[in-house]
């Protein structure tokens, strides 16, 4: 049985998704996603579950962080669940002068806050169960949680299904040290963090050898490096495996202008299969290269 870690306590969205990344596992709750990834690089846990974007806040900066630092880890699946919320309290436990949860479920539910609980003060916890905790020891008056963490904790359902923006989803990422990669299926995720120098256009460069062989980007975020002020890494989400000619010719042109961390490659959940342009396909590719070597060996011109 591997042992999960994730980002905990019991009862996180994180839960759920390792729930359902890794059904029958043995899964251990760590406190951030710094201890959740430490636990892997340590050889303490298998993998890890971690959260890495939402459609409402974007990504989650503590994830992308704990990525690109320490020893190399790599995503290798992922998992998308829909978000909504359910507000916790303590059985009769009067007014809420205060309402605590995760920094992005708080952005979730600005709206309902003011209009149903107008006067509490929001408050950051460091997860939606760990502030379910906090409500049990009697630190905050109402917790914005996961429906599953009432199952939990020995509190009440104020209300259920709240969420300002209705189809939210969080995409969720099972991660673990470098080793042999998922194969390819045709509808995957490649994700890289790049340390381009400071210097014009250094960017636009990096993006021009995606594009040009067009590679589609799914996402792209700036977080500093923490060393130089005013100093970025980016990381780089696509479509495509690294196993592909198309990708790993790309990834190669990548490394040649910066520093590339490789992040990972693997289905995506939504099975958005990748958009492949005349010329720009793994054959295209091959045939290019087959063509080239001959050349090169005088059997072609
Ligand atoms: O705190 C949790 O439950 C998490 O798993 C992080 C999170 C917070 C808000 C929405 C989705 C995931």
């Amino acid at each position: 049985m591997l042992r999960i870690a994730y980002f905990g306590p019991q009862g996180t969205f994180t839960e759920q998704a390792a729930r359902a990344l890794a059904p029958g596992e043995d899964l251990a709750p760590y406190e951030t996603v710094r201890l959740a990834l430490a636990a892997v690089r340590e050889g303490a846990a298998d993998a890890a579950c971690v959260p890495i974007e939402n459609s409402v806040e974007g990504v989650v900066p503590t994830t992308l962080d704990g990525l690109s630092d320490g020893e190399p880890l790599v995503a290798v699946a992922e998992t998308i669940l829909p978000i909504h919320f359910s507000v916790l309290t303590r059985p009769g436990g009067g007014e809420v002068k205060t309402v605590a949860s995760h920094p992005h479920a708080l952005a979730q539910v600005r709206d309902w806050v003011e209009a149903n609980l107008p006067g509490a003060t929001p408050v950051a916890s460091s997860s939606t169960a760990g502030a379910a905790v906090g409500v049990v020891n009697g630190d905050f008056d109402a917790a914005v949680c996961a429906p599953v963490a009432a199952e939990h904790y020995p509190l009440e359902v104020l209300a259920t299904g709240v969420a300002d923006v209705h189809d939210a989803q969080t995409r969720f990422l099972m991660v673990r040290r470098p080793g042999e990669l998922p194969a390819p299926t045709g509808a995957d995720r490649t994700s890289i963090v790049a340390a381009a120098v400071n210097r014009t256009g250094t960017l636009a460069e990096l993006l021009a050898e995606l594009a040009g062989r067009s590679i589609n980007l799914t996402r792209l975020d700036a977080r500093p490096t923490r060393n130089n002020f005013g100093e970025y890494r980016f990381f780089i989400d696509f479509e495509g495996h690294v196993a592909e000619p198309r990708i790993v010719d790309a990834m190669a042109a990548l490394r040649r202008r910066c520093h590339v961390r490789f992040l990972g490659s693997h289905p995506r959940a939504d099975g958005v299969v990748a958009t492949i342009e005349p010329g720009a396909g793994n054959q295209d590719f091959l045939d290019a290269q087959a063509w080239a070597d001959a050349v090169v060996k005088g059997e072609g011109a």
